[in-house]
């Protein structure tokens, strides 16, 4: 089974409305604004070998990765879904994308821009109006130069158009090298030749050139240096600044904290607690133990609570 199956029922907080292109006028980044995305009881399950039984005994088990996750994203919001290693995060980044194992049993409810999707809508969504920066930099198509593979397919109904779009495209394109410091030279590489932090700001160069509503980064900054971190940040919170959405998918707690707008805490496959950035001033504004937890693993912040005099209120918890 690798269709979503969606509940049919019709969510309250998700408007109807159809919006094909995101409205870069007047979005706060405040949780009043259009869900672009929402899930809601998501769950996913592998079936496989039992790895613990006895070979060819062929007993079954069905794992299950992520369970009964809810969150939802809106116009010009970063929301960051932080959460430990081997957790389930790509596994939530792929079924965001409808990019289903075939061993993988998908429930719940995945709205876009208001409509209810299953696997195959999810697909055509990709390059489409939502764009997945992915985790692992094998996802280059290695038998492609970098600069093509930036400036994408080029668009239009007609040879005119098309012409015209490849040219803004590698006008973008070549803005986009330069903002992170990669000369022309670069665009004729293949995959093979970059190191590993070219090719993370070619992932997500790709992502940005196709202008989606939403960017879904699934750890778009290990291997970068702090100075190429803190930039493709920045372009994931300038992009939600002119109002599209981003989901950042990250372990990082520091980092997710810089940028984004609220935070979803992922534990043991599911969100256990999504709120405001804010909250993450004091342990005290967090409702789960393991949001808390996060908090004091924070640089500063165990010494900050047991070891600054007057500090009362923390020092009791
Ligand atoms: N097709 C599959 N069949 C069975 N199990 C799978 C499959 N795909 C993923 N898993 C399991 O799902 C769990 C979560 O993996 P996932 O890669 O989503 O974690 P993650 O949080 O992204 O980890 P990391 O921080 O290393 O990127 C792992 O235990 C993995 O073995
Ligand atoms: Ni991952």
């Amino acid at each position: 089974m690798d269709a979503l199956q969606t509940g049919g029922h019709a969510v309250a907080h998700v408007t109807g409305e159809l919006h094909h292109h995101h409205s870069h006028a007047g979005s706060s980044h405040h949780a009043d604004g259009h869900h672009l995305l929402a899930v809601e009881h998501l769950s996913v399950a592998f079936d496989g070998y039992d790895p613990t039984a006895p070979y060819f005994s062929g007993a079954r088990c069905r794992s299950e990765v992520l369970h009964d996750l809810t969150l939802s994203v809106h116009e010009g919001e970063l929301l960051a879904v932080v959460g430990a290693s081997g957790s389930g995060k790509t596994v939530l980044a792929d079924a965001l994308m409808g990019q289903y194992e075939t061993n993988a049993e998908v429930t719940g409810s995945i709205w876009f821009d208001g409509i209810a999707q299953d696997a195959a809508s999810l697909a055509r969504l990709r390059g489409h109006g939502v764009s997945l920066v992915p985790q692992g930099v094998d996802n280059l198509d290695p038998l492609m130069r970098v600069g093509e593979q930036v400036r994408g397919v080029p668009r239009g109904s007609s040879r005119a158009e098309r012409r015209a779009d490849a040219a803004r495209r590698l006008v973008r394109q070549r803005e986009l090298f330069a903002s992170y410091g990669l000369g022309e030279q670069v665009e004729r590489l293949y995959p093979y030749q970059l190191s590993g932090g070219m090719a993370r700001r070619v992932l997500l160069m790709c992502a940005l050139m196709e202008e989606p509503c939403l960017i879904i980064a699934d750890e778009p900054t290990p291997g970068l240096d702090l100075d190429l971190a803190a930039h493709a940040l920045d372009d994931l919170r300038a992009f939600a600044d002119a109002g599209g959405g981003v989901l950042l998918i990250t372990h990082d707690i520091e980092l997710a904290l810089r940028v984004a707008d609220r935070v979803a805490v992922f534990r043991d496959g599911t969100v256990v607690e999504e709120t405001g950035v804010e909250s993450f001033s004091a342990p005290e504004l967090l409702r789960h133990p393991f949001s808390r937890a996060l908090w004091h693993a924070l640089p500063g912040h165990d010494f900050a609570t047991f070891g600054t005099v007057g500090d009362d209120a923390e020092v009791t918890r």
